[in-house]
Parts: structure tokens; C-alpha cells; sequence
């Protein structure tokens, strides 16, 4: 609470804070720094969208699960340098524990599982939709937080698990109008990582920092990278080594310098296969320089890219056979993607293939005089019980203001009770789309 302020002879609002009183009293009515509100209408273009995203997962026969968006912080708090890791949206809380809002969603799916202590049976297909956050100190004004649609198969070692995630992301991008001209799912594998770090001699447990740093390429100058990459104890040479086979223009370049039928080879060679039978072939491209950030992948690693190259990652996958391991659990072969909503709304807005959902409601109920507001009400209640979508008058309006109304609430019929009709037990309805009238008996109102 606010006291009065005499010394200084002003007398302040009580119950107004500091800021406030700084601000004329007003509240600030921005959404916290990097989050969003979303109006209505904006509501709807994401539900259109998650829409588009539950009825992949159930196509493919995925069932949804949930978890909260705020986790012990232990669960994201890897030793690999992951960028998602160093901006954790981390705190203690009033019991002194340290916890953090989500950044990613795949460390929960991993704790779930393991909590079902082999409960839950293998193969299993899991998807959900969450909020997730990070905390960027740059002044940079990025977003602090967006919703990733996740998609995991756990208990397929296979590359097959892989391919099925990949038709379930193309089947996406066809339902929403990008084809392969659109988008490109750049391929590889954290195998040939670990092929070149074995050749050097380095331990396999460095593959997860050193694809950290290398995924970094593109964003700082090769100097700074082998810095680095030296700081993990990889030496020029080995650097080196890497950055030719990040550079392989094609798997058979890759051969050559792995050596043939190794491993990584040959699971892209059946994942291109496989690709071909569920007929996605075209969105596919092996690409070496696909490393993706996340330190936990041990094989496949895939990214959807706009053709043209010019927005960031519209989504990113592989697998991460590891994880659950890394937490104490038996280990399980797991393969998944994470399928954000912000780089892939401004791609279809580019594109002119993101919807406008409008509100719509299908009756517009108005009692043309206060005594027939009860009679109002059940005319509502009525259309509402035969499924209808019902926007009840509260108050009398002028017709004018009614049928603007009609109009902003998309509805195709205005149902009004008036004295004259209603001493007949009947309704006036009257279709917005051919201004016909009709009076219609309540009983046989829908
Ligand atoms: O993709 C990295 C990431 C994680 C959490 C929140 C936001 Br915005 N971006």
C-alpha cells in the first residue's frame, strides 16, 4: 500500500506502485520483454496452425502429452555449451529450489519416460505443443519465448524412425501448401563427426561439445571455431579434418574421405531409401554442414530451410540415442523433432499461405423488447443445445448497431423476438446472406 506523502506536500494515489505513479497512473500495458500477446485474431491463425500440427501427429498415430514449462534446472544444465543451455530462463524459487522455465521440450519427454520405468511400451510415438523460453541478456530485442511442436519415437533403433519423422514433417509442409521448391530438409549424421574424431583419436564423449562448436560456422569466423575447437582439446589437424568433412559436397565425397561402408554412410544410404518409399525424396538433401546445435544427437540430424535461404531453421530433428542414459535411466534408442511456430508463420505469410481465420458465430439472438429477454434466453439456450454457435444480446441495441454487430460476428442469421410475432409463439429469423425473413415457432427453431 501506498501512505500520503506529506513531507514532500504531494499527495499520491494509495495502491499505485512506483512505476505507476511515474507512468500518470497507468499500468504498463506491454506483455513482459520477448513475450507476446495474442488478440483473438491472432489466437485463431495459431490455433489454425496447431491445428495443422495435432492432425499430423495423429495421421502418423502419435498420441499427445503434456509436461510442465517449468523443470528442475538440473535437466537442462549439460556441460556441452548448447546455446538453448546458456540462456536458460533459470531461478530459485520461495522453496529454494533452482528451476527453469523449459527451453526445449525433448529433456521432458526424456523424464517422462523414465519416469514410466518401462511402463510405457516400446516403440513409443509421443507429440506436444509447449511454450518455451530462454533469457537472451543482448539487448538484441529477440523473442524470450516461442512454441515448438515436438514429435519422438522412442525404442526404434533404426533409421526408420527417422524416416517416419521426416514424412510426418513433410506431410506438414504439403498440408500447408510448401512443397519441395518451398522448403529443403538438409540431412546428416553426428557420425561423421565421430568418424573424424576417432580417426584423431579424440574421445567419442567430445562429439556432443565439439557439434556445438561447429554448428557455430556459419555464425563466427573460422579463427574463432578452432579456437574453440582447440579449447575441447581438438587440434589443428583434427579441426582440420572436420571442417573438409563438414564441407563434403555429396555422400559419395563423404565415402572418400570416411573410408567405405562406414556407419554414418550407410544409415543415410538406407535413410534416402526409405525416403523414396514414403515418397518425400524431393524435400531431402544430404548436407554436411548440418551439425545443429543441440549437443545430445548421435546420429541423423535434420533442418528445414526455406530454399531461398533466407529465414532461420523452420524446425530441427535427429536422434539422441544417449539421453535418457545421461539421466540415469536405461538407455533407449529416441528420434525426434522440434517444429517452432514463429520462423514457419512468417515463411506462409511470404508465401500468402497463411489463413485469416475470421470469428464466426451463426445466430445473432436479439430480444427486440426487454420483456422478451427471457424469451430470448431459451430461444439461445435452444440453438445453442442443437449445436449452434449463439451470440446472445445482452443489452437492447439499436437495429443499425445490430447489424454492424452481425456483420464483425460473421453470423448468417439474425433471430429476433418481438412483441407482435412473439403473441403468436413465433420468432422473426432472418437470413444475413439473402435478407429473406421467415417466422419460425420456437418449437421449430435449429
Ligand atoms: O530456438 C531457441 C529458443 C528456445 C526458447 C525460446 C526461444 Br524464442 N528460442
Amino acid at each position: 500500500p501506498v501512505v500520503d506523502n506529506e513531507e514532500k506536500g504531494k499527495e499520491r494515489k494509495v495502491g499505485l506502485s512506483l512505476a505507476q505513479e511515474a507512468k500518470g497512473g497507468l499500468i504498463d500495458l506491454q506483455p513482459p520483454r520477448g513475450t507476446r500477446d495474442f488478440l483473438p485474431e491472432d489466437l485463431r491463425v495459431r490455433q489454425w496452425l496447431f491445428g495443422e500440427f495435432e492432425a499430423v501427429a495423429r495421421l502418423f498415430g502419435f498420441e499427445q502429452f503434456e509436461t510442465p514449462v517449468l523443470e528442475s534446472e538440473a535437466l537442462f544444465t549439460r556441460k556441452a555449451g548448447d546455446e538453448i543451455t546458456q540462456q536458460l530462463y533459470n531461478f530459485e524459487d520461495k522453496g529454494g529450489r533452482r528451476v527453469a522455465l523449459r527451453p526445449e521440450l525433448t529433456p521432458s519427454l526424456a523424464r517422462l519416460v523414465l519416469a514410466q520405468a518401462g511402463r510405457a511400451a516400446l516403440p513409443l510415438k509421443w507429440f506436444t505443443i509447449g511454450q518455451c523460453w530462454r533469457y537472451e541478456r543482448t539487448t538484441r530485442g529477440r523473442r524470450r519465448e516461442h512454441y515448438q511442436w515436438n514429435m519422438d519415437i522412442v525404442g526404434v533403433p533404426g533409421v526408420g524412425a527417422e524416416a517416419e519423422l521426416l514424412a510426418a514433417v513433410c506431410a506438414f509442409l504439403q498440408r500447408v501448401g510448401l512443397g519441395p521448391a518451398d522448403v529443403v530438409i538438409k540431412v546428416s549424421s553426428r557420425g561423421v563427426l565421430s568418424a573424424v574424431l576417432a580417426r584423431y583419436a579424440i574421445p567419442a564423449a567430445a562429439v556432443g561439445p565439439v557439434a556445438v562448436v561447429v554448428d557455430k560456422m556459419d555464425k563466427l569466423p573460422l579463427a574463432k571455431v578452432e579456437e574453440e575447437l582447440a579449447a575441447l582439446g581438438v587440434a589443428a589437424d583434427a579441426a582440420a579434418g572436420i571442417l573438409a568433412a563438414t564441407q563434403a559436397a555429396s555422400l559419395p565425397e563423404l565415402e572418400a574421405l570416411l573410408g567405405p561402408g562406414h556407419e554414418a554412410i550407410t544409415e543415410l544410404r538406407e535413410l534416402f531409401a526409405l525416403a523414396e518409399a514414403y515418397g518425400i525424396a524431393d524435400y531431402l538433401q544430404f548436407d554436411a554442414s548440418c551439425i545443429r546445435g543441440l549437443s545430445y544427437y548421435t546420429g541423423v540430424v535434420f533442418e528445414g530451410r526455406d530454399r531461398a535461404g533466407e529465414l532461420r531453421a523452420i524446425f530441427g530433428g535427429g536422434r539422441y540415442d544417449a539421453l535418457l542414459s545421461t539421466f540415469g535411466g536405461e538407455a533407449q534408442p529416441c528420434a525426434g523433432f522440434g517444429f517452432g511456430d514463429c520462423v514457419i508463420a512468417e515463411l506462409l505469410k511470404e508465401r500468402d499461405l497463411l489463413p485469416v481465420p475470421a470469428h464466426q458465430v451463426e445466430d445473432l439472438v436479439v430480444a427486440m423488447d426487454e420483456a422478451l429477454r427471457p424469451a430470448a434466453i431459451a430461444a439461445a439456450q435452444r440453438l445453442r443445445r442443437a449445436g449452434r454457435r449463439v451470440d446472445l444480446l445482452l443489452e437492447p441495441k439499436k437495429m443499425k448497431w445490430v447489424f454492424k454487430h452481425a456483420e464483425r460476428c460473421g453470423a448468417a442469421r439474425l433471430v429476433l423476438l418481438a412483441p407482435e410475432e412473439w403473441a403468436a409463439g413465433a420468432v422473426r429469423v432472418k437470413d444475413l446472406a439473402t435478407r429473406e425473413e421467415v417466422d419460425v415457432l420456437v418449437a421449430d427453431l435449429v
